[in-house]
């Protein structure tokens, strides 16, 4: 049994690479850095720490492809494999698209890609991508042959200084979601995924709340000075205000899915304590990365927001401090954060967060992220 996974950083080594080992596949990373790579296949193996526990899992039979030096082999591997997945993030998907078409036109089974991005719809944002890159034949043999089942996946994996490259400290904590109706072919037997029909509220749930908590505490923290998540949970105006934004998207959740709202209540606290985990050293500038992605229209943050505006018919205060508080956000190592600052000094902030969210000037949202803005200006 082979499995091919796309991304052999924090989530795909520390995650999704360690389950699919669990279950007896050899995996085969690709990646773009030559350095993992070439550990990946020397040492065969790497070892995954559970934060806050002295319990280590050694992940086996595992080795290394080179997305751009090694396209062959990679088409080779993508034509044996039962299930592909990918953790390159939401932007990467369409860079892995041409080689990933032309591995799976080379299959003589059916099989399935899995995105396990945090956005809504990855898969199937995958497979678009992927049929630019075939004619219509071929097009009619991948909807035919190949599932694209979307997922949800949560473990927080914070970047990693380790002395060993490979090794991947991790959070206990884990859940992917995969919906089933999108599958061809058997269920691939991975234990540790949950099933689902519909992954809609899953993925909203996961979405709009830890990412989202994930983002105030990011951008708030910040703007106070912080350097790690850890340590804006240890502000307790900063945790308020988490929890304050949590219960907006909270609010929308309970509304559209008809969520138990004490049961809901409970997994916001359940995440504020994950992000509080003294043995977890997660930085606000990988929690923050990519601004404008995180800005953008369906995101963690505008999304709630302007659903917000809809079911609760209320400004939401602490989504719109946020996004406020993302508009000041600098990081001169993360090219989005560069070129969102780039168009705030061209446009200015409101104007520069109307084109990233997508939003015209009398949006109720644009308002209230304006009187934020003065807010924090003082
Ligand atoms: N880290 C987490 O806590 C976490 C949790 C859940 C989901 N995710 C999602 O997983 C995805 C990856 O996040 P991450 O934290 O592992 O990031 P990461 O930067 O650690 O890993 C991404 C990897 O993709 C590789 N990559 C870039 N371009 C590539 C290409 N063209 N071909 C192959 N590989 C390429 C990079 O070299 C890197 O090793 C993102 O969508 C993220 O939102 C992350
Ligand atoms: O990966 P991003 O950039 O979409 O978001 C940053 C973090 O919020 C994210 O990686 C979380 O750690 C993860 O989603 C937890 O499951």
């Amino acid at each position: 049994m082979k499995a091919v996974h796309f991304g052999a950083g924090n989530i795909g080594r520390g995650f999704i690479g360690a389950l699919l080992s669990q279950a007896g596949y050899e995996t085969i990373f690709v990646d773009v850095n030559g350095e993992l790579i070439n550990e990946l296949n020397q040492k065969r193996s790497y070892q995954v720490d559970l934060a806050g526990t002295d319990r280590s899992l050694e992940v086996t039979n595992v080795s290394g492809l080179n997305s751009i030096n090694d396209e062959q082999a990679v088409i080779k591997a993508i034509e044996e494999a039962e299930i592909i997945t990918t953790a390159v993030g939401p932007n990467i998907l369409s860079v892995i698209a041409p080689v990933l078409a032309k591995g799976l036109l080379h299959k003589k089974e059916k099989g399935n890609v899995i995105a396990c991005e945090n956005m809504v719809g990855g898969s199937e944002i995958l497979k678009n991508h992927i049929l630019e890159h075939a004619d219509a034949e071929e097009k009619d043999w991948i909807i035919e042959n190949i599932g694209f089942p979307n997922s949800a996946v949560d473990r927080i994996v914070p970047d990693q200084h380790q002395e060993d490259l490979l090794t991947v400290k991790v959070e206990p904590y884990f859940e992917w979601v995969v919906e089933t109706t999108a599958i061809k072919g058997g269920r691939p037997e991975i234990k540790g995924i949950t099933y689902v029909d519909d992954l809609t509220p899953y993925i909203e749930r996961k979405l709009f709340t830890v990412n989202t908590g994930h983002a105030v505490a990011a951008y708030l923290g910040k703007f106070h000075g912080y350097q790690t998540i850890k340590q804006v949970m240890d502000d307790p105006a900063i945790k308020e205000k988490i929890r304050g934004a949590l219960q907006e998207s909270g609010a929308v959740l309970i509304e559209k899915y008809k969520f138990d709202e004490e049961v809901h209540y409970e997994y916001i606290e359940t995440i504020l304590s994950r992000f509080e985990n003294p043995d977890l050293s997660d930085e606000v500038t990988r929690v923050g990365r990519a601004p404008i992605r995180k800005l953008g229209p369906n995101d963690r943050l505008v999304q709630p927001a302007v659903s917000y505006l809809e079911y609760v018919k209320e400004d939401p205060v602490r989504l719109a401090e946020v996004i406020a508080a993302a508009l000041f956000y600098e990081n001169e190592k993360d090219e989005e954060a560069v070129e969102l600052q780039k168009l705030i000094t061209e446009k200015g902030r409101i104007n520069a967060f109307k084109e990233v969210a997508e939003l015209d000037s009398d949006h109720r949202l644009v308002k209230a992220v304006e009187a934020q803005v003065h807010h924090l200006e003082k």
